[in-house]
């Protein structure tokens, strides 16, 4: 079988979800936690193969990211205090909406239950005009099962203004507060999809798991919600590992938590997750990145901010350069970023074809962030954001530099120094103690951290009145100060040092999305024979490199199989011997559908000359030689990206032993 022939194959059996859930949890790559206890919605266990494929996508991204980069890891706690994710604004404004039925006590996440039942009734609207049913990538956010039960698919035709307006919402679903979904469920009549009954009007629930840190309960916390504040807290000390100098980045792997309101979606929405995140500094005013030209070329399927508000849904395909150079990506560095993602998911095994980068809309955007772009990898769930990518500005340095006093700067030697004007001031400390008693520090550091515009409106009501009035947080009354204890001016010096607040570029990846996209991505069935499936991993990612398989459990043969396998083992290859009595069709069965891309033969013949045979997954061709030159390679194609014709050209081919 050539590759075309294997892609035509791919595709000759329908893809279904059924088949690939029975194979991942047939296999145990991963199953429901606490199982025998009636499990907890969003949340699983990976078995051997899973934690194996999370562990090779895991050392890739390291690898890819971290080395290629130079970036600096760092492994931070997931006990958050309060104060931090106060500060970072996860506290007040980590949520989703969701209403209740008022009826069932049933609880649906607001914007999901808008798109389910919009796509609902659209999908009875074709079936009335004959239309058949939408093309599978036209597909958003999947609620396939539950659709099944969705009382709302009635075969109706709806005018064609309403289509519009409802495709037009469905193209700008993930835009949308919480007031404005409880005004489309008003307007669309939208109720429980199953029962009818109304909904009560959205409100917002905070993701965070709380908790008490410590045995008085007084020090409250959370799990966090995402690697990333642990990564500005280090910031200075980075700054310092790294000679001071930017842009420079961190990059920290590890479990968050969030606790969704309604996961549904296997893999892709649970309640605790593998992240692996990237805060990469940059100076604001230059956002040029060295590398760039590496991936200016690369041609990608954008979806633009104004595309979707127009209700479209047609990507725009250019390449990085002309997405930077005309400004719908906002920088080079989040350019070269999107590329150097795109080129992670293609060495792990996402389909190109399924793959979008799609840019947040105005108000999916948070109000500090310059830009954002979430890759989106299509499957059986519709479109599904794998990692996000944004530029934060310096949003986040400013918050926690504010709440702390800790300054988090970059300070840089000025060729040519600068003459810089602007407002000073001076307190007379030793008066602050006696007049503000316990409060004299936040008095301070108030007066202290005032803007260059707060401080021209005081400096002008000290000139024009002999005192300043003021209030401070967590300072009872209004405060007054008179020109005894403070001095405010306007002062002109010659500065030979930038200072600034670098700017983040944040790409962040949720693991385990992406590797159940890559399971969907891979999976197939044998033309010949639909109950047989199989996952074409990428070698370098496979659970296992090879399974070893004794053609029968005859004593002979034994002495082989430990050769063969401490070979692999000093190797440093990854393999599993299946001496199970089985025919070995089903052991190849077996092992396709642990996406182990090479099978090792050790027959009688083997036991004469000392060859063996090696199998290749996807188009089971087999050749023939001896162990050292078999396994040297598995070790190019595996490891060193050579392809399968060019690292076994100067091996005998044999006929297959399951054509025979
Ligand atoms: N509940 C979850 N389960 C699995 N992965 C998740 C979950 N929430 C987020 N992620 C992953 O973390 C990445 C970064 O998180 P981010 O906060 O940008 O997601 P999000 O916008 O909240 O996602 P969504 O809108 O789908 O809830 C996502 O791209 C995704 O891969």
């Amino acid at each position: 079988m050539s590759v075309s022939e294997i892609q035509q194959a791919k595709k000759t059996v329908e893809f279904s979800r059924e088949s690939l859930e029975a194979v991942l949890r047939g296999r145990f790559f991963y199953a429901p936690a606490f199982e025998s206890y009636g499990g907890v919605s969003g949340l699983y266990d990976y078995g051997p193969p899973g934690c194996a494929f999370q562990a090779n996508v895991v050392d890739l991204w390291r690898k890819h990211f971290v080395l290629e980069e130079g970036m600096l890891e760092v492994d931070c706690t997931m006990l958050t205090p309060y104060e931090v994710l106060k500060t970072s604004g996860h506290v007040d404004k980590f949520s989703d909406w969701m209403c209740k039925d008022t009826k069932t006590g049933e609880i649906f996440r607001a914007d999901h239950i808008v798109e389910e039942v919009l796509e609902a009734r659209l999908k009875g609207d074709r079936e009335a005009r004959g239309l058949g049913a939408k093309p599978v990538e036209e597909e958003s956010a999947d609620k396939k099962k539950r659709k099944k039960k969705v009382k709302e698919i009635k075969v109706v035709k709806l005018e064609d203004d309403v289509v519009k307006e409802y495709e037009t919402t469905l193209a700008k679903i993930d835009g949308f507060s919480g007031p404005e979904l409880g005004e489309l469920m008003v307007k669309y009549n939208i109720g429980n999809p199953v029962t009818g009954d109304k909904l009560e009007p959205p409100i917002a629930f905070n993701l965070m798991f709380e908790t008490a840190i410590g045995p008085s309960g007084q020090l409250k916390g959370y799990l966090r919600p995402e690697t990333a504040q642990g990564q500005f807290l280090n910031f200075n000390k980075l700054l310092e590992f790294n000679n001071g100098k930017t842009p420079f980045a961190s990059a920290s792997i590890g479990k968050s938590f969030r606790n969704e309101i309604s996961p549904r979606a296997g893999l892709l929405r649970v309640r605790e997750f593998l992240m692996a995140e990237i805060e990469h500094f940059v100076d604001p005013l230059d956002k040029s990145h060295p590398k760039f030209d590496e991936v200016k070329d690369i041609k990608l399927r954008f979806l633009p901010r104004d595309v979707q508000e127009a209700g479209a849904t047609e990507p725009v395909v250019k390449t990085i350069g002309e997405a930077v150079a005309s400004n719908m990506v906002d920088n080079e560095t989040l350019g070269y970023f999107i590329g150097r993602i795109y080129m992670f998911l293609m060495k792990i095994g996402v389909d190109h074809d399924r793959l979008r980068f799609r840019q947040h809309m105005a108000n999916e955007m948070a109000h500090y962030a310059a830009d954002c772009w979430d890759a989106e990898l299509h499957t059986s769930y519709g479109w599904i954001e794998c990692v996000g990518c944004a530029d934060r500005s310096a949003f986040d340095l400013t918050v926690h530099s504010n709440k702390t006093k800790e300054k988090m700067v970059v300070r840089q030697k000025l060729e040519t120094p600068i003459e810089v004007t602007k407002y000073e001031i001076d307190l007379v400390k030793k008066l602050f103690g006696p007049k503000f008693r316990k409060d004299a520090p936040k008095v301070e550091s108030y007066l202290l951290n005032m803007t260059q515009d707060q401080l021209a409106v005081k400096a002008k009501e000290l000139a024009d009145t002999g005192k300043i009035t003021f209030s401070v947080p967590e300072v009872e009354g209004e405060l007054e100060l008179d020109d005894k204890f403070v001095t405010i001016e306007e002062r002109t010096r010659v500065e030979h040092v930038r200072e600034f607040v670098p700017n983040v570029i944040e790409p962040s990846f949720g693991i385990g999305r992406i590797i159940y996209a890559v399971f969907e991505h891979s999976f197939w069935s044998r033309p010949e024979d639909a109950a047989r499936g199989v996952l074409s991993f990428p070698p370098l990612v496979a659970p296992s490199k090879v399974l070893l398989v004794p053609l029968s459990n005859n004593k002979e043969l034994q002495p082989i199989v430990s050769k063969v396998s401490t070979t692999l083992r000093k190797a440093e290859i990854p393999f599993k011997v299946d001496d199970s009595g089985v025919s070995i069709g089903k052991r190849y069965a077996r092992n396709d559908e642990l996406g182990t891309p090479f099978g090792v033969t050790i027959d009688f013949d083997s036991v004469q000359d000392g060859s063996v045979t090696l199998r290749e997954r996807d188009s089971t061709k087999q050749v023939r030689g001896s162990i050292e030159e078999i396994i040297e390679a598995i070790r190019q194609i595996a490891y060193k990206g050579v392809t399968w014709d060019e690292g076994t050209k100067n091996l005998k081919p044999f006929v297959s032993q399951e054509a025979k």
